[in-house]
């Protein structure tokens, strides 16, 4: 099982977006949120920013979409080149509907949980998605402090996802940096979304090989990651 490490564009500078899409080439995905001050209180980009950025580079999209109506918006990602979509439950109508038509489309389906989600009522729902994004923070603003209490849940989830023999990614979102990733990696965690512990730094790039080489640190000893 390989860590992935998806740097934040939200913490990157808007003026210089392709740049700095393509200063952290080697990346996995370049993590983009898009917000809509409705489901969060803070508006970022939309479609046609998502479309350009696919043009702009080589590295996939991992569109992270903390708007509502979701189940209207979430099909235009993939159009626009989105290779991963991330709806919210808590936005989302019909979550299996939406994540059968993402996949129908050809991208990863993705769901997302806010801290105050429980993952148990989705349990049956898991073997519809490709990824499970547990937020470390609240949705909607870059550079906030890890939320510990959530790796309960992120151990939780792991569990589930090792119960049904699923393939599913588990991604963590919010207040990942060199002081917490290791921490996630070892609850169960498989792909880190890191903003400004990346694009904070003097060397995006070298942030996301220090970042990937502390978790594949931390993961070659968790006890989940054992036989994997
Ligand atoms: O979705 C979000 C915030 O709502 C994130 O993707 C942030 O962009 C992560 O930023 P850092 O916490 O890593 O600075
Ligand atoms: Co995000």
């Amino acid at each position: 099982m390989a860590v992935q490490i998806n740097p934040s564009i939200l913490s990157a500078d808007f003026a210089r977006l392709a740049e700095e899409a393509t200063a952290v080439e080697g990346a996995d995905w370049l993590h983009v949120d898009v917000m809509d001050n409705h489901f969060v209180p803070n508006l970022t980009l939309g479609v046609p920013v998502v479309e350009s950025l696919a043009r702009a580079t080589d590295t996939p999209l991992d569109c992270h979409l903390m708007i509502e109506d979701v189940d209207r918006w979430a099909p235009q990602y993939v159009e626009a080149g989105a290779g991963s979509v991330t709806f919210h439950v808590e936005a989302a109508a019909a979550p299996v509907r939406l994540a059968r038509e993402i996949r129908a489309q050809g991208a990863r389906a993705s769901m997302a949980l806010k801290p105050a989600t429980p993952i148990e009522p989705y349990e049956d729902l898991l073997s519809e998605l490709d990824m499970l994004l547990i937020m470390t923070v609240e949705p909607g603003f870059g550079g906030q402090a890890f939320l510990d209490i959530m790796l309960p849940k992120i151990r939780r989830t792991r569990e589930l996802i090792s119960k049904h023999g699923l393939e599913l990614w588990l991604q963590v979102d919010g207040g990942v940096s060199a002081a917490t990733i290791e921490r996630c990696a070892e609850a169960g965690a498989d792909v880190f979304v890191a903003g400004s512990a990346v694009y904070g730094a003097n060397d995006p790039a070298a942030a996301v090989r220090a970042l990937r080489s502390q978790a594949s640190g931390a993961m070659s000893t968790a006890a989940w990651a054992c036989g994997h």
